[in-house]
């Protein structure tokens, strides 16, 4: 399943609009607000598919018959572009429990690039919703490799992948190997540079959050 949230007018679609606008994303705290707005109302929709149980709590007046999640997601994240999505979603999932994967492009002379994965730390997932935040799905190559490598920590009941803007490459690359996940994307493009960048996508989300790094 892949839900593309600009397809429907929201206020969502201003927030994409200003992480794409070059005249706007020397701004870098409204940059990293709006990304995490995106999770906010990613983790909002995500919300309507989560199983809940009918629970009776006692209110200062009486009883009053609620919903409860049944369980409580995990919420994984990308380091670095990923972390301001990650705040968004835990704003509004705030007892999820949470997994830190640390993964870069790591660049050949030739151009060519390979992931380097290393660090994780991951909860016990099995039979909990995962929502994996990262903006950025561009080949799909670190998310595959980061979906993997969570999937060593269990079995979850639900994947939800949480992307500002997705590329169609990269979306077809992650159905292929997980025909499971749901991709939310704050927009999708078509477009794919060869050095894998989005086009016309917005740039690189973690220098854009975090400033400009060296090189590896
Ligand atoms: O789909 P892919 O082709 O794998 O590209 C997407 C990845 O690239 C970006 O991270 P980057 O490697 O730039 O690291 P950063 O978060 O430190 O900027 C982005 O946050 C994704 O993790
Ligand atoms: O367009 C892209 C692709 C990968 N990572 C980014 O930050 N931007
Ligand atoms: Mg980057």
């Amino acid at each position: 399943m892949i839900t593309n949230l600009s397809s429907q007018h929201s206020v969502l679609n201003e927030w994409v609009r200003e992480i794409r606008d070059i005249s706007v994303q020397n701004d870098r705290m409204r940059f990293r607000r709006n990304m995490e707005r995106i999770g906010e109302i990613s983790a909002y929709e995500i919300s309507k598919l989560l199983p809940y149980r009918e629970v009776t709590i006692q209110t200062p007046m009486g009883e009053a018959p609620c919903l409860e999640l049944e369980a409580q997601p995990i919420l994984a994240t990308i380091l670095r572009a990923g972390l301001p999505l990650h705040e968004g979603l835990l704003n509004f999932f705030d007892r999820a429990d949470c997994a830190f994967i640390a993964a870069y492009r790591k660049h050949h002379r030739d151009g060519s690039f390979e992931i380097e994965q290393n660090y994780m730390t991951c909860p016990d997932i099995s039979g909990r919703p995962l929502i994996i935040a990262d903006p950025m799905l561009a080949t799909g190559s670190s998310l595959v490799l980061a979906i993997e490598t969570l999937l060593e920590n269990g079995k979850p009941s639900q994947i939800h992948v949480v992307t500002a803007i997705a590329c169609t490459v990269g979306i077809e690359y992650v159905k292929r190997r997980f025909p499971q996940v749901h991709v939310w994307a704050g927009d999708i493009d078509d477009e794919l540079t060869a050095k894998g960048y989005i086009v016309p996508g917005l740039g690189d989300a973690g220098d854009l959050s975090y400033g400009n790094k060296r090189q590896s």
